[in-house]
């Protein structure tokens, strides 16, 4: 006997759905996973969009069905438009799709493997002692500005070996506006419209979107004119032949990777320490726990890859930030037919959303979802029952999914995890950060989450 499927339960009105959505979607989208369920209609582009929140529906979608989407959603609509990550980012490894996104991850892969990450951990700690250099005891530090120096230090140096003081940093630092242009835009119905009008805001966008490709086409003939045999990842993509034809990329593509990795390797890192440094702002408990630890574990020493295994508790502090604050707000697909999930049927042509903070907080798999506690991460105190059951056998694989999963999945996770955990520890050995009298961080949900309005924290040093 064959189910019956029904379409998915959701709210009606197209225009304050938008209006939820892109305004600060996040309390929009959880309350409609608890009102509605595990798949949610939402009658919000022009297409509806499906919201998919259990960790089975989200494993039908990223992992074993994922042949049945594409990551084209913005350009599927009317007038395939450039949406407003590739407006930036071109047709890099976020934003291709397909055979060729296929053939380019291969390419791109080598440089994310285990042991070559592992060569990058001396520039991890370094780079983070470097940033601590500059702090006096009692500064007020707005923590979002140092972590994207910092992130941004390291993918510069780490990736393309140019150092932070470059034109190169310098123009993604500071050049690009993160909320005005297409970025200002992108959830609403007219964006390609109001993207192209003459506003200050965009000009300014397309300004310093223009200067970042001229220093990288500089960068590039710089590393032609060489003796070819760098080992970063720009004179990688410039040596890199395919594999059928023999021919490079061209110049364009290999603007669009270096593009991509720079952007999408440091805002994301940068937006998982800075929500650490808030959660153990209000958690002195976990704060002393985690200093206890890296004082045994370091000393005064500058940390390696090795010290990791035993940073456990540093480590369970990041996880558990980008539990509570997933850096990146979403995954979103279009159906290439329809399919089926949680007994609900989607059509053919629809827009799938997922995203990782809904997933975060389902009690099932998360008791006191909103509880920052590190300890879920480690098997440890039976009297605790957050204690390890994040760990424990038989919880779904993608319950938690800051990097996404399936094919798809993020190019940088080892890479990340190493960072992290590694400038938790380096700038822990001598600093802690307490939150400032009065100041409400409120998260800001675009293509990350961040705090709008930075996050300023007082330095003390230990
Ligand atoms: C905490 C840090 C990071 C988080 C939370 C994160 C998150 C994600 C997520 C969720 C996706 C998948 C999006 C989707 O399925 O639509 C993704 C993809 C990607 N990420 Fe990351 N990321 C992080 C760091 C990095 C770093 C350090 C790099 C590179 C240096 C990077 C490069 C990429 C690339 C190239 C993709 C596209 C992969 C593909 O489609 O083949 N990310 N990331």
């Amino acid at each position: 006997m064959s189910m019956q499927l029904t379409a998915p339960p959701g709210p009606a009105g197209r225009l304050r759905a938008l209006l939820a959505m892109s305004g600060n979607p996040l309390h929009y989208v959880t309350g409609l996973r608890d009102r509605y369920g595990p798949v949610v209609r939402i009658p919000i582009a022009s297409r509806d969009l499906y919201l998919v929140s259990s960790p089975e529906a989200v494993q039908e979608v990223l992992v074993t069905s994922h042949r049945n989407f594409r990551k084209d959603v913005m350009r599927a609509g009317r007038g395939k438009w450039a949406a407003p990550l590739e407006v930036i980012f071109g047709n890099g490894l976020v934003t291709s799709d397909g055979q060729f996104h296929r053939q380019q991850r291969r390419l791109i892969q080598p440089m994310f493997h285990r042991e070559r990450i592992a060569g990058y951990g001396r520039a991890f700690a370094e780079l983070s002692d470097d940033i601590q250099a500059g702090w006096r005891d009692g500064d007020r530090l707005d923590m979002q500005a140092e972590m994207t120096e910092l992130t941004l230090a390291i993918v510069a140096r780490t990736l393309f070996d140019v150092a932070l003081d470059s034109d190169v940093a310098r123009t993604i630092s500071t050049g690009i506006p993160r909320d005005e242009g297409p970025m200002r835009w992108d959830s609403l119905p007219f964006a390609r419209h109001l993207a192209k009008l003459p506003l200050p805001g965009n000009k300014r966008f397309f300004a310093a979107r223009d200067d970042l490709d001229a220093i990288i086409y500089r960068l590039m003939a710089e590393r032609r004119r060489g003796d070819g045999q760098g080992a970063d990842l720009l004179s990688l993509l410039l040596a890199a032949r395919d594999a059928d034809t023999g021919e490079p990329m061209d110049d364009r593509q290999v603007r669009d990777e270096t593009v991509t990795l720079l952007m999408a390797g440091h805002e994301t890192m940068a937006s998982a320490l800075t929500w650490s440094y808030h959660l153990l702002g209000g958690n002195p408990g976990a704060r002393r726990r985690m200093h206890e630890e890296i004082d045994e574990v370091l000393g005064d020493r500058l940390p390696t890859v090795e010290d990791l295994p035993r940073l456990v508790w540093t480590d369970a502090v990041l996880s558990e930030a980008m539990r509570l604050y997933p850096p990146v707000m979403g995954a979103a697909r279009r159906s290439l037919a329809d399919f089926e999930v949680e007994g609900h049927r989607i059509p053919k042509d629809s827009f799938v959303g997922i995203i990782p903070w809904v997933v975060h907080r389902d009690p099932r798999w998360w008791p006191q979802p909103e509880r920052f506690a590190p300890q879920r991460w480690i098997e440890g105190d039976p009297a605790d029952e957050l204690s390890g059951h994040a760990v424990r056998p038989g919880r779904p694989r993608l319950a938690y999914l800051p990097f996404g999963g399936g094919p798809r999945q993020c190019i940088g996770n080892t890479f990340s995890r190493m960072e992290g955990v590694m400038a938790l520890a380096t700038i822990g050995r001598h600093w802690e950060f307490e939150p400032v009298e009065g100041f409400t961080v409120d998260p800001l949900a675009r293509i990350t989450i961040r705090p709008r309005n930075g996050l300023p924290m007082s330095a003390r040093r230990r």
